[in-house]
């Protein structure tokens, strides 16, 4: 059976933001990031947002699985070998467009003009953000991963955090019921569905399907991910076009480049304002989204790279974005390096109030041990803006 925790827990962040930060500022180091610079289509219609951008991102990471095997080895193998014209007619049914790619030996990674799309050989992380409609690619998705590659969907974990002005969504992203029902039609019921968090609150939306066949099959996938809101207007300032600023030097100045050094980075700066970067370190993907106009402003980061604990990761994340309150949740499946998830989030070494955290183990129906998965949701606000 699934078990769910939660607990709040109210520390009076007495040291204040910067503390904190000098504390955790270890990762402060000389190695110089490579940077992929591309050209980039430009976006052709300078779009406005009445009453703000929604930048929380709906975002799906699929695992695939095939019948068949010795196929799909090589570097460009699998799903990898599906081009960028084909992602793009997946895409259209999001309604978002490829705006630069790069790849390494282990993962293609595509910017997209809302958010990111990275590709594994079998796995499709996408992310997608303001109106987009994610789901709508879903079926041309996994159509194409069986036609071109013999794939099928092994695990499928669908996300999202609350949004802000859900009633401007088109269907089914309205609501989260919505979504849900949208996704059972699809998978034949296959999957279960989740909260995290105060449903009046910020809160963390997931819908989970595991067809993992095979009891030899053991997962040790984390993701991590930081969700800010009410930013710093003296950071977010960067993150405005600005005459003779290229979106390289802000990934440098903002201290982006550092937070995970040797990365091959893609940035990118949309005009008026807002920023986008992907990077690639070895197999792992990371990737950054800013909304920096004051009334909505929003920074996401997300990545799967295998850390023991993101503390120090976390504490960087906040001294470059210091934002007014975050939400951060940490996907953990059974052998996953960072260990039991209940501890990922140190409110000791944060310094800051945590005001609700919630763990949900997750059980499977076919073997509930082998099935269990580790997922720990926190939400956690500062007490007082300190900027
Ligand atoms: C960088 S995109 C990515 C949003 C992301 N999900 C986030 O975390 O905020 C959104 C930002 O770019 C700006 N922007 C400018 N032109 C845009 C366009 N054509 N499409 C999407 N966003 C655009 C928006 O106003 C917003 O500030």
């Amino acid at each position: 059976m699934p078990i769910m925790s939660s607990q709040k827990i109210f520390n009076e962040a007495e040291a204040g933001f910067a503390h904190c930060i000098a504390a955790n500022s270890g990762a402060n180091n000389t190695t110089t990031p490579l940077s992929v610079h591309v050209e980039h289509k430009e976006q052709e219609d300078q779009e406005t947002f009445p009453g703000g951008f929604e930048g929380p991102e709906k975002k799906l990471d699929i695992r695939f699985c095939s019948k068949y095997t010795g196929k799909n080895s090589g570097p460009k193998s699998g799903l990898r070998s599906i081009g960028k014209e084909q992602w793009q007619s997946v895409l259209d049914s999001a309604r978002c467009t490829i705006i630069s790619s790069t790849s390494n030996q282990y993962l293609d990674s595509y910017v997209l003009s809302e958010s990111s799309l990275f590709v594994y050989p079998r796995r499709v992380m996408i992310k997608t953000c303001g109106t987009t409609t994610l789901l709508h690619l879903i079926e041309k998705m996994t159509q194409l991963a069986k036609d071109t590659c013999g794939l099928e969907v092994e695990m499928l974990v669908f996300s999202r955090k609350n949004l802000n002005n859900p009633g401007k969504q088109i269907f089914p992203h309205c609501t989260f019921s919505d979504e849900v029902d949208y996704l059972n039609k699809i998978f034949n019921n296959a999957g279960h569905a989740y909260v995290m968090g105060p449903l009046n609150k910020d809160h963390w939306n997931c819908y989970i399907i595991d067809n993992r066949r095979s009891s030899t099959i053991r997962r040790t996938e984390q993701t991590f991910e930081v969700m800010m809101h009410d930013l710093d207007p003296q950071v977010m300032k960067q993150f405005f076009k600005r005459d003779g600023v290229s979106a390289w030097d802000t990934t440098v100045s903002s201290g982006i480049s550092n937070l995970l050094p040797g990365s091959i980075i893609d940035d990118y700066q949309f005009d008026p304002c807002g920023y986008s970067m992907n990077g690639m370190l070895d197999k792992w993907y990371w990737t950054i989204h800013i909304t920096p106009e004051d009334h909505c402003s929003y920074v996401s980061f997300d990545t799967n790279i295998a850390l023991p604990s993101y503390h120090i990761l976390l504490a960087n994340i906040l001294k470059v974005f210091r934002p007014g309150r975050f939400t951060a949740a940490l996907y953990a499946e059974d052998g996953a390096p960072c260990g039991d998830p209940y501890f990922a989030f140190d409110s000791q070494l944060l310094e800051h109030a945590i005001t609700n955290k919630t763990v949900h183990s997750f059980d499977g129906g076919i073997d509930p041990v082998r099935l269990s998965i580790n997922n720990n949701f926190a939400v956690e606000r500062y007490k007082d803006k300190k900027y």
